[in-house]
């Protein structure tokens, strides 16, 4: 295992065509796009790493996988009523679909998706104490205290977030959210702006992979369906792609990070922040393609 990621983080170092960073986040446009790690967190608790495995990122849209988990431990399947579970075949800040299907996103994972998400886990509670349960969340799947909310990312994101306001609005339109927009909104980029390394990340992506030292923090039935949900809809319009040259369930975010599990075996986190035409991690898918091959793991057998 840990040659095949040696060999993967030297192959990311050699690379040219690292993809863009996402610029649309201004602090995120900051980051060097040279940043390459990978980790490995098995079922029984050995993790193996590779370059920047331990310096943190903005996970962004892999929160969409903890906040769908906590969201769906509130209210438990009544959350379907209010979100699909079907691919969009277009990218993650789309509105286009929304006024066609009234305000009901078409998954959980895409950002008018992830809206209704979070707004489901802040209902009855103040943004702080939604965070709080947040982190909480994410905090205990990884037995680590030390993961935080990058504040300057966050205030970021709600200073340009135009399109992530708009879809927010046409959601509430359609009486799509139950909190203040406003409130939603802020609690949505702060989620975003969670920090982690590949290390944390990768060990707090064991609560899908029902590995026997955790605290359950699913059911064994949730924890598939959140790994149908990252396959089909986890790299938005670049799902199909991914599960063709990865065949694992994986969840992408514009900070270059993707947590992909492999069911029985392990937890996967990568991350380079250079981005493909769909805003998922080149670099990082382009590892776990690799990594797949060599290791011959994939739910298709
Ligand atoms: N794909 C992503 O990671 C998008 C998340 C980002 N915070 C946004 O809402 O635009």
């Amino acid at each position: 295992m840990q040659s095949i990621l040696d060999e993967i983080a030297e192959r990311a170092r050699m690379t040219r065509q690292k993809g863009r960073v996402a610029d649309y986040i201004p602090e995120l446009a900051k980051i060097d796009p040279d940043h390459f790690g990978m980790c490995i967190a098995t079922v029984d608790g050995e993790c193996f790493s590779a370059g920047d495995a331990d310096i943190p990122f903005s996970i962004q849209s892999v929160s969409k996988v903890f906040a769908l988990a906590l969201a769906l431990g509130r209210v438990g399947d009544a959350i379907w009523h209010r979100v699909g579970r079907e691919p969009s075949g277009l990218s993650f800040d789309s509105i286009l679909l929304l006024e066609r299907e009234d305000g009901v996103p078409r998954n959980p994972f895409i950002n008018a998706g992830a809206l209704v998400t979070t707004d489901t886990y802040l209902t009855a509670s103040s943004p702080r104490e939604a965070l709080a349960s947040l982190l909480r969340f994410v905090r205990t799947a990884c037995d680590d205290e030390g993961i935080h909310i990058n504040e300057k990312v966050a205030a970021s994101e709600i200073s340009t977030g135009h399109r992530n306001f708009a879809l927010a609005h046409y959601l509430a339109s359609c009486g799509n959210l139950h909190n203040e927009v406003n409130k939603v909104l802020g609690t949505y980029c702060h989620q975003c702006g969670i920090e982690m390394t590949c290390r944390q990340l990768a060990l707090a992506g064991r609560f899908l992979i029902d590995a026997p030292d955790m605290p359950r923090l699913v059911s064994p039935d949730r924890r598939r369906r959140i790994a149908s949900l990252m396959m089909t809809c986890g790299h938005y319009d670049g799902s199909g792609d991914f599960a063709f040259r990865v065949g694992l369930p994986g969840k992408s975010g514009v900070g270059g990070g993707i947590l992909v599990i492999a069911p029985g075996r392990a937890a996967i986190a990568v991350w380079s922040p250079g981005l493909n035409r769909y805003g998922n991690s080149k670099l990082g898918t382009e590892a776990m393609e690799f990594f797949a091959k060599q290791t011959g793991w994939s739910v298709f057998g």
